[in-house]
């Protein structure tokens, strides 16, 4: 893997509300590779969305207070202009929700955003068709998906578009969160394998967003678990799921589901032969 950082969050610290409101977030240190998938883990309220949305240059319009230093390319974006921030997201950058309904207009056909992301971003109008085309292919979708609103396709079908959005904006950085909490097993995997391509064909990174550690250990080369807005553990995926260091972690993998057998603790229960949680339940 390419050893070039990507992104470096360094002593960011976010905060809501007047001062001397503790921060909700503090990461010393987490960098992300160019064409790294790092998971972001941790129970609720841990930080996860607001890691993302903070790269994004987003938490300062919730009115948070942020400091520290998150760069992209090498570029610092905690100063940079909203205007060059605007022109980062959707090109260098760009958000995979967790709800891809919010990404699109629920009165326009899903091409029309697509193309006018496109447009947005530099493509002339052919450019814009072409690489449409070339992305609804990628996620195995037919062209004429694009004539579609919203609501005229499934949860599953809709990430996959905001996938091919992504594919054809050749993003470097995908922030991805909770992307899959709303489908069902399959589309789960059919959303990861998607992904694993994406990084292949255009070497993008992914920041993974979730509390289901399975499906982050079976996706990304390293995860990072939050507590409490702080970074408690950071390692290679295998080796965290085999041998969490810090109890937080050890908690975590065993609420989660799992997925095709990930490993992980088993409880008392699995031990004595009375089954185990087959990853089919909710994630959330
Ligand atoms: N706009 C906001 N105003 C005030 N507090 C906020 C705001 N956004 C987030 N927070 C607080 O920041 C903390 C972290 O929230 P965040 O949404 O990042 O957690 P999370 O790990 O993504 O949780 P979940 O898995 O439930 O989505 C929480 O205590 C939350 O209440």
């Amino acid at each position: 893997m390419n050893r070039t950082p990507l992104l470096e969050l360094h002593d960011v610290r976010v905060a809501f509300g007047p001062e001397p409101a503790e921060p909700v977030l503090h990461i010393d240190e987490l960098v992300l590779y160019e064409g790294e998938f790092l998971g972001i883990a941790g129970e609720s309220g841990a930080g996860k969305t607001t890691t993302g949305l903070t790269v994004l240059g987003l938490t300062r319009h919730a009115g948070a207070r942020v400091s520290g230093s998150v760069r992209l390319a090498g570029e610092e974006l905690l100063s940079a202009p909203e205007r060059r921030l605007r022109r980062l997201r959707g090109s260098t950058m760009t958000l995979i929700p967790q709800n891809p309904a919010a990404a699109f207009s629920p009165v326009l056909p899903v091409g029309t955003t697509v193309l006018r992301t496109l447009r947005l971003h530099g493509c002339t109008r052919a450019e814009a068709r072409a690489r449409a085309a070339a992305g609804l292919e990628r996620v195995g979708l037919p062209t004429g998906h694009l004539a579609r609103y919203p609501h005229q396709l499934s949860g599953g079908q809709l990430q996959r578009v905001a996938i091919a959005l992504a594919s054809a904006l050749r993003a470097r950085l995908l922030i991805a969160d909770e992307p899959t909490s709303a489908l069902d097993v399959m589309a789960q995997a059919q959303i990861c394998t998607l992904l694993t391509e994406l990084r292949t064909a255009h070497g993008t990174a992914l920041l993974f967003i979730s509390h289901h550690l399975a499906l982050l250990a079976g996706l990304c080369d390293r995860i990072a678990v939050l507590h409490r807005g702080r970074v408690i553990e950071d390692r290679p995926a295998a080796d965290l799921v085999a041998a969490p260091r810090a109890d937080r972690t050890g908690q975590l993998l065993a609420a989660a589901p799992r997925l095709g057998g990930a490993p992980g603790p088993r409880s008392a229960d699995e031990k004595n032969g009375k089954g185990r949680n087959d990853g089919r339940g909710g994630t959330r």
